[in-house]
């Protein structure tokens, strides 16, 4: 219960600390909408990586890139298309992507350990991630695992490494909000409350392309140490 308090406390000042970095970005735009009074926070920074760097990363996705797996308990047949597109981690240690995961720790303040390697996903047409919470649901049964790898999933880092023809948006149903493609965008998200809790406002999809071809790269900070 304590550990369970102070896990809560970390996830909270991770919010406000990260938060009050972005908002004295002056490249960085806070999301946010008068009709909407749930607590969030979204950022967007335009050409956070250049044409030739989102290349770079479109050709390792290709290489490497195998068919996305699923935090979930079962593989049930009506979930089979939760999760549809092709996906691969990056290597973390490869010169070019060190430097887009230092970016993004600079830019955040967030120390790197805390960081999972960053994963490269490519969506061809039709395919999709349904909506969902990056946040662990600490009742299921791959918790148990994830609590020992640096625990809950504080801020999402997301940066569109193209822009599919149509379709592909990435959509906060909660928030009303559908954010289109553009390369070389980064969208960062925290997917906890101000209280430290999982926030479930933060619920969002990839949305299913409809022409042309998606790529993307994500990377998840938790509270502790991931590494
Ligand atoms: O593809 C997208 O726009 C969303 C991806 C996503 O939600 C994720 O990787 O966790
Ligand atoms: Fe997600």
């Amino acid at each position: 219960m304590i550990t369970e308090l102070l896990h809560r406390r970390e996830l909270a000042k991770i919010g406000r600390d990260v938060g009050e970095r972005l908002d004295a970005h002056r490249r960085v735009q806070r999301i946010s909408f008068d009709d909407v009074q749930v607590p969030m926070q979204i950022y967007c920074y335009q050409d956070f990586m250049t044409p030739a760097e989102c290349g770079d990363m479109i050709r390792m996705i290709d290489a490497d890139a195998i068919p996305s797996e699923l935090y979930r308990a079962g593989t049930a047949a009506d979930e089979s298309d939760f999760r549809t597109s092709y996906s691969c981690n990056l290597d973390r240690w490869h010169p070019d992507v060190l430097r887009i995961d230092d970016r993004i720790c600079g830019l955040t303040g967030i120390d790197s350990r805390r960081g999972e390697t960053l994963q490269g996903q490519r969506y061809a047409v039709g395919q999709q991630f349904k909506a969902h919470h990056d946040y662990f649901h600490t009742d299921q049964p791959y918790w148990q695992k994830e609590r020992n790898k640096g625990g809950q999933r504080s801020w999402t880092a997301m940066v569109f490494l193209n822009e599919p023809q149509s379709g592909g948006e990435t959509e906060f149903p909660q928030l009303s909000f559908k954010m289109l493609p553009r390369t070389g965008m980064l969208l960062i998200w925290n997917n906890m409350g101000p209280d430290g809790k999982p926030n479930p406002h933060m619920l969002h999809s990839g949305n299913p392309v409809t022409a042309g071809t998606k790529y993307i790269i994500t990377k998840w900070f938790r509270r502790g140490f991931w590494v």
